[in-house]
């Protein structure tokens, strides 16, 4: 597992149960003694204890090279970092498997897509993309989940799918990478305006309709993009988005709550350890919409507020005052 954040923890002590052993590369050398000693990651999810077989390296170059089978879960702005450290030490069979959900801003990319830059085309190819709802707490304390796993390979995808499967964690598989990866990344983003929605108190109603209308966004950059209309109907589109977007659990719902209640985007941000990978994917998002000529108002009011400083009831009123039009939902 690389990175040791709340969601390579979780996932990490899931795959426990299938593995004799599972080894957690850490950056924090705190986060490594306290996984070998107390079973516990010092950091994140500390609360939970972890199981007694997954050990923890702060050797990244030795983790790559000694395993076939490499889940990415650092926050997407540092994974080409991290790749480009793997990269001379990574096994020729070697496959990854992404977890993680976001858009590059460096320079607007997918993680599909980065991989596609940097790695040999056949490891590119058999990379597994995971998403869906799940928080890492609750996954870690073993309650039902489910989720996707998508591969563009179709002789690697079963036995990757088989190793994310459990009663308690269903893992259904697709080849629409595009779908997956994008529907991950762009809920962040909505759920944060859904925050913001409720923040200023708009209800129910606004919030329900906010969602619907978001998930046709994220459906029309997603189809844009390669992705599957059908894709953004299930687990990793609209299944997280409902999770993410109506849950205080959430931390990019949270962030928009705080934006909607008033404090601004730096009193948020101050001494926050876990990432909202919402808050960067909202400019990688409004960009590549830009690029792609595709109409993503709700995206563009949430990077209005979180990047031009603009009030939020007033970026809420310009939305609320756009053109007539028929329903499309993608
Ligand atoms: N927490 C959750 O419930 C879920 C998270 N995810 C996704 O998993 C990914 C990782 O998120 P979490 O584990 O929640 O993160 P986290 O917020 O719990 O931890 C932050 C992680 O970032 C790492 N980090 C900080 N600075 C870094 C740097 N310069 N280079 C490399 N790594 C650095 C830390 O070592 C730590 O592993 C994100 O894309 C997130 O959207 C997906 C599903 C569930
Ligand atoms: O992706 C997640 C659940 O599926 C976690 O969401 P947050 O990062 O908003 O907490």
């Amino acid at each position: 597992m690389i990175g040791a954040g709340s969601w390579g923890t979780a996932l990490a002590a899931l795959l426990c149960g299938k593995r004799e052993r599972v080894t957690l590369w850490c950056r924090e050398l705190e986060i490594a003694e306290s996984v070998n000693t107390q079973h516990r990651n010092a950091l994140y999810v500390s609360e939970l204890e972890l199981p007694q077989n997954l050990v923890a390296d702060t050797d990244l170059a030795r983790v790559a090279a000694t395993h076939r089978v490499l889940v990415m879960v650092v926050p997407t702005q540092f994974t080409r970092a991290v790749v480009e450290a793997m990269r001379p030490h990574l096994r020729d069979d070697a496959v990854l498997v992404s977890a993680s959900k976001g858009i590059e801003v460096q320079k607007i990319e997918t993680l599909a897509e980065i991989y596609d830059e940097m790695l040999p085309e056949a490891m590119a190819q058999r990379a597994c993309f995971l998403s869906g709802p799940s928080f890492a707490r609750e996954v870690i304390r073993g309650l039902p989940a489910a989720v996707a796993i998508a591969c563009r390979d179709a002789a690697v995808l079963p036995a990757i799918q088989e190793l994310f499967f459990f009663p308690h964690f269903r893992t259904y598989r697709t080849d629409d990478v595009v779908g997956v990866e994008l529907g991950g990344a762009l809920k962040n983003v909505i759920a944060i305006a859904a925050g913001i929605c409720d923040g200023l108190q708009y209800g129910h109603s606004a919030r329900a309709a906010l969602l619907t209308r978001g998930l046709a966004e994220i459906a029309r950059l997603g189809i844009a993009m390669g992705g599957k209309a059908e894709t953004f109907a299930g687990l990793s589109g609209m299944g997280d988005l409902l999770l993410t977007a109506t849950s205080t659990q959430s931390r990019n719902y949270t962030v928009g709550h705080r934006l909607g209640s008033g404090e601004t985007l730096e009193q948020i941000q101050a001494g926050a350890r876990e990432v909202a990978e919402g808050v960067k994917t909202a400019d990688a998002a409004y960009r590549l919409a830009q690029q792609k000529g595709v109409e993503m108002p709700i995206v563009g009011a949430v990077y209005a507020i979180l990047y031009e400083q603009r009030n939020a009831r007033e970026v809420v009123l310009e939305l609320l005052s756009r053109e007539m039009k028929p329903e499309v939902t993608g």
